[in-house]
């Protein structure tokens, strides 16, 4: 059995096939290659054809990641190389099958697993990375209670914080050294994980109340404490949890939920552009938020936000926004309304002669009492947008912007090849999948991609480049103009956001948009003139050293 030398079995320096005649020699490498000597381009033609003779997306999932273990460089040369072809494989839609399959396919980790029943191992795990206080810029952690529309998968949920971190290097440059992949195991309630004898993680249910938050304060705090630099990132929390540590957080250390922030601002672009076309305001929309959890709430706080910027009240803003979640339209008499959708619930008295059947005032009758300007989905409930919601939507304004986000597919309200033809064209729509473009009278419709994705990359460089010390409101809403000032979609069938084949590049301008608001608020801990040159130079290439 032959020992790899080091540089050849660690998948940082590995080079394989491009390790020359001279680090062959240096390194103990003479005759454990075969003797060409090739460039990173040629391996990369290699494995993108090895890619494509797999026909399925979890197939090319799976080769990916033997890839990203073996050789680092050669993997993100592909990602950025076919960055619209790959995505869609290493992200969403396909990285939430791989997710519930990852006990059973389980080879080997990219990431730090700390459990609740040992938090006294916090700092050891971290040290066992080998990685020093300066060594680390962003940290992305998920306790994997509410993975995309999925829900609960425990410690499987591993690979949404590991796919998470390849689109922050793949889009924004974030040098994949210098990150690391973090799950909270604070155990599960999806039964069927138990079930599995190849299940990975603690066999108990969630942990909650004072223990849980014990657990994330020793991580929040012993990760800051370790390394001094690195942006936390929280990723597909439950909904209660998600919002409590954001808000317990955002002031003293740099955290960021992507869920609702990431989220909030990318509908904020999307919402932005809708806006160039119908040439309105914010303060002239009429919300109606379909599914009222993490993303949900982070939407209408920041798209009521917008509103209060424009000039209108709290109350006012708040009038113009409708929650409708499983027991429909959110009111004040409804029993145990959790905190974040008491902001927006309705009083009973104002919608008392509205349509109620079977106990709820369900998606239908809001729509065409409210005539909403804008419909997010973030509900989970798949086609929930059907032709009669699509028709009412139009019924009531002349170009609404329809929003369906859940992802993965099987979560989706509505797909842009319904809602484009039911709406005859008029629909202003963004999906959180990335779908092809919809051929309709003659226009191909393009449907930007309204995934955080095309924000939270560049933020997190925002961030990185300025070692701004948290992040504020208006770094989010710096990167959600930043954004939409990258589309014109005022002409027909043109996206509300840039494609993802432009996202390096995109997420530069992002990048340079927050890191100048933070030094413009003072939180910045470096200042520079020109922040898209300083981003631009930050970014990390796929070469070999
Ligand atoms: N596109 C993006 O960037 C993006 C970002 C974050 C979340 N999401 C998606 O949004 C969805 C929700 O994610 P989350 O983290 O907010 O989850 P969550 O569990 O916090 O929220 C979902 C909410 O929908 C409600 N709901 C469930 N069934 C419903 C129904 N039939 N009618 C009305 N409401 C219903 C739930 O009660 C809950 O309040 C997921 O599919 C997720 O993938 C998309
Ligand atoms: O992960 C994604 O694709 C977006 C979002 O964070 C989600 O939870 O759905
Ligand atoms: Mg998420």
């Amino acid at each position: 059995m032959v020992r790899k030398p080091e540089i050849y079995a660690n998948a940082f320096s590995n080079k394989e096939t491009a390790f020359t005649r001279a680090e062959r020699e240096q390194h103990g490498l003479i005759g454990l290659l075969p003797s060409a000597v090739e460039t990173l381009e040629l391996q990369a033609t290699r494995a993108y054809a090895q890619f494509k003779r797999f026909n399925s997306r979890i197939e090319q999932y799976f080769y990916l990641d033997a890839l990203h273990n073996r050789n680092e460089t050669l993997y993100y040369k592909l990602l950025v190389d076919h960055i619209q072809e790959m995505f869609p494989v290493v992200y969403d839609p396909t990285i939430g099958q791989a997710i519930k399959e990852w006990s059973q396919n389980y080879r080997s980790s990219r990431a730090v697993y700390l459990s609740i029943n040992n938090p006294e191992d916090i700092e050891t795990a971290f040290k066992n990375t080998g990685l020093s206080a300066q060594d680390v810029d962003l940290i992305v952690c998920s306790d994997a209670e509410q993975i995309l529309g999925i829900g609960d998968w425990g410690v499987n949920g591993t690979d949404i914080s590991v796919g998470k971190l390849a689109v922050y290097t793949a889009a924004a440059g974030i040098d994949p050294r210098r990150v690391i992949a973090v799950n909270l195991d604070v155990g599960t309630d999806n039964q069927d994980l138990f079930a599995d004898p190849l299940y990975l993680g603690n066999r108990h249910a969630r942990v909650r109340g004072q223990a849980y938050d014990d657990f994330i304060d020793a991580y929040v705090k012993t990760a800051s404490r370790l390394f001094p630099n690195a942006l936390l990132h929280f990723e597909d929390f439950g909904a209660g949890n998600a919002r409590r540590i954001l808000m317990k957080y955002r002031d003293s250390y740099r955290v960021f939920n992507d869920d609702m922030q990431g989220t909030g601002a990318v509908v904020m672009s999307a919402v932005t552009s809708g806006l160039k076309v119908t040439k309105q305001g914010f303060k002239e929309q009429r919300l109606v938020v379909y599914g009222a959890g993490t993303a949900g709430t982070g939407m209408a706080d920041q798209i009521s936000a917008a509103m209060q910027r424009e000039g209108l009240t709290r109350e006012q803003a708040k009038s113009l926004v409708y929650l409708i979640d499983k027991n429909g339209l959110v009111t004040t008499d409804m029993p145990n309304l959790p905190n974040y959708q008491q902001e927006y619930a309705r009083d009973p008295d104002e919608v008392a002669s509205w349509k109620n059947a079977e106990g709820k005032i369900g998606l239908l009758e809001v729509i065409n009492q409210v005539k909403p300007t804008i419909l997010i989905g973030t509900s989970t409930h798949h086609l929930a947008f059907t032709e009669q919601v699509v028709k009412a939507m139009c019924a009531g304004v002349e170009r609404p912007i329809i929003l369906p986000l859940s992802n993965p597919d099987e979560k989706i309200e509505a797909f842009p090849a319904d809602i484009i033809p039911w709406s005859e064209g008029k629909a202003l729509v963004c999906t959180g999948i990335p779908v092809d473009p919809v051929p309709y009278k003659g226009v191909d419709y393009h449907i930007g991609q309204g995934n955080n994705a095309l924000i939270y990359p560049g933020l997190g460089l925002g961030v990185i480049i300025s070692k701004a010390n948290k992040v504020t409101d208006a770094m989010l809403q710096a990167a959600a103009q930043a954004l939409a000032d990258q589309v014109n979609p005022t002409e027909l069938g043109h996206a509300l956001l840039p494609p993802v084949s432009r996202l390096r590049e995109v997420s530069a301008i992002v990048a340079a948009a927050v890191a100048a608001q933070a030094q413009a608020e003072g939180v910045a801990q470096v200042s520079a003139n020109d922040w898209l040159e300083t981003a631009k130079q930050a970014m990390w290439h796929p070469t070999y050293a």
